[in-house]
């Protein structure tokens, strides 16, 4: 197996941060050499860095980039300068929470520690930098391990955008079981979608699987209920940006619809959440922000028009699938199911939960 490309690293040497361009993928693999702040915000963004956790990374290093400059400022203004340039950061793009919680452990991290200077603190905002990428690849791989309980040899699992190791440190979320299944050498037949608006599907899934040497067939959007109808998927498995307290799930547009067809087809819909991606303090998921994006989005491919000149667009990035629709949450943490409530809120209150039901959502 290919080891996936990392799409945030990184660089001890140079003292900042490379990204793969995820807009140039597949056709070109180019990397962005982020120095500022305001290269960080930029590439969360223009999509060049996507995926809720990979924007959580890059946010916490680019919080480090906006930072490291003010060795000699007191403690107070750099206290200061970390809570503008957090806010600064958490405006790039609104629905993830993986943004605003990688920004908020930072904080949270720096302002336990009053008692080493500023110069100490910039280098811990770093360092708790890299452990929210170290953690991320055992987070995602954990998600993977739970998930294939769910799964068996030889089955057909539709996901849809891009959940996968390009948006994460390793493994993707909704990807990680595919990733593991290989290793056990189970074939899991994998479908792969989102084909508009921005092809995260077929640009970012389909070649990062393909290149692992996984079992991929990409599918328009609009052929996921045929390829259901035709009983070759046993599961759908997605990411995601933002579960509310209630279990309602944000993540790419398309997503809802996936849920409403996997119902129609008596398909199980599994949502893979890190706890970073779950919201205790967003109660249901009207309440999440969705962000609308630029029309050209939709009237353009690759720059070229497909839609004439001046037509109105409406181009939300992600919808809401309400918790109904949902079979069961993946966490690190373990398997939520049924009442979502009680059981997401129990995974922050016992963080040393390993499996919650899972028995039962076997
Ligand atoms: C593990 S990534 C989860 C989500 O961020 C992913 O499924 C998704 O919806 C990304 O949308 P995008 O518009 O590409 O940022």
């Amino acid at each position: 197996m290919t080891q996936p490309l990392a799409s945030v690293q990184w660089d001890k040497e140079l003292d900042q941060l490379i990204l793969i361009d995820q807009t140039r993928l597949p056709r070109h693999i180019e990397y962005l050499f982020i120095r500022t702040i305001e290269e960080s915000w930029e590439a969360i963004k223009s999509l060049q860095v996507r995926g809720a956790p990979a924007i959580g990374m890059t946010a916490a290093y680019g919080l480090y980039l906006g930072i490291r400059h003010a060795q000699n400022a007191s403690r107070r203004e750099l206290e200061q300068l970390i809570t503008e340039q957090a806010s600064y950061l958490a405006s790039s793009r609104p629905t993830a929470i993986n943004l605003v919680w990688a920004l908020e452990r930072i904080k949270t991290k720096a302002f336990n520690h009053p008692e080493i200077s500023p110069p100490e603190l910039i280098q811990l905002v770093l360092e708790e930098a890299r452990l929210i990428q170290q953690e991320d690849e055992n987070v995602c791989r954990s998600i993977g391990e739970h998930a294939l309980t769910l799964f068996e040899d030889g089955i057909g699992v539709l996901t849809h955008c891009n959940a996968g190791s390009l948006a994460t440190a390793r493994y993707g979320t909704a990807t990680a079981p595919f990733y593991l299944a290989q290793e056990k050498g189970w074939n899991i037949k994998v479908y792969a979608d989102e084909t508009r608006p921005v092809l995260q599907g077929s640009r970012l899934t389909a070649f990062e699987l393909q290149q692992a040497g996984i079992d991929v067939t990409l599918i328009c959007d609009n052929m996921a209920a045929s390829v259901m109808q035709k009983g070759w998927i046993q599961a759908v498995i997605v990411g995601t940006d933002r579960v509310a307290a209630n279990g309602d799930v944000a993540n790419k547009i398309g997503t809802y619809g996936l849920a409403v067809l996997a119902k129609a087809h008596n398909i199980p819909f599994y949502v893979a959440a890190p706890l970073s991606s779950i919201d205790l303090n967003t109660e249901q998921g009207a309440d999440i922000p969705i962000e609308e994006r630029e029309g050209t989005e939709i009237t353009h491919i690759s720059e070229i028009p497909v839609a004439p000149a001046g037509i109105q667009t409406f181009n939300p990035a992600f919808d809401v699938t309400p918790s109904h629709l949902v079979t069961a949450i993946i966490t690190e943490k373990g398997i939520v199911r049924g009442n979502y409530k009680q059981g997401l809120a129990e995974l922050f209150q016992n963080h040393n939960i390993v499996e919650l039901q899972i028995n039962e959502a076997k």
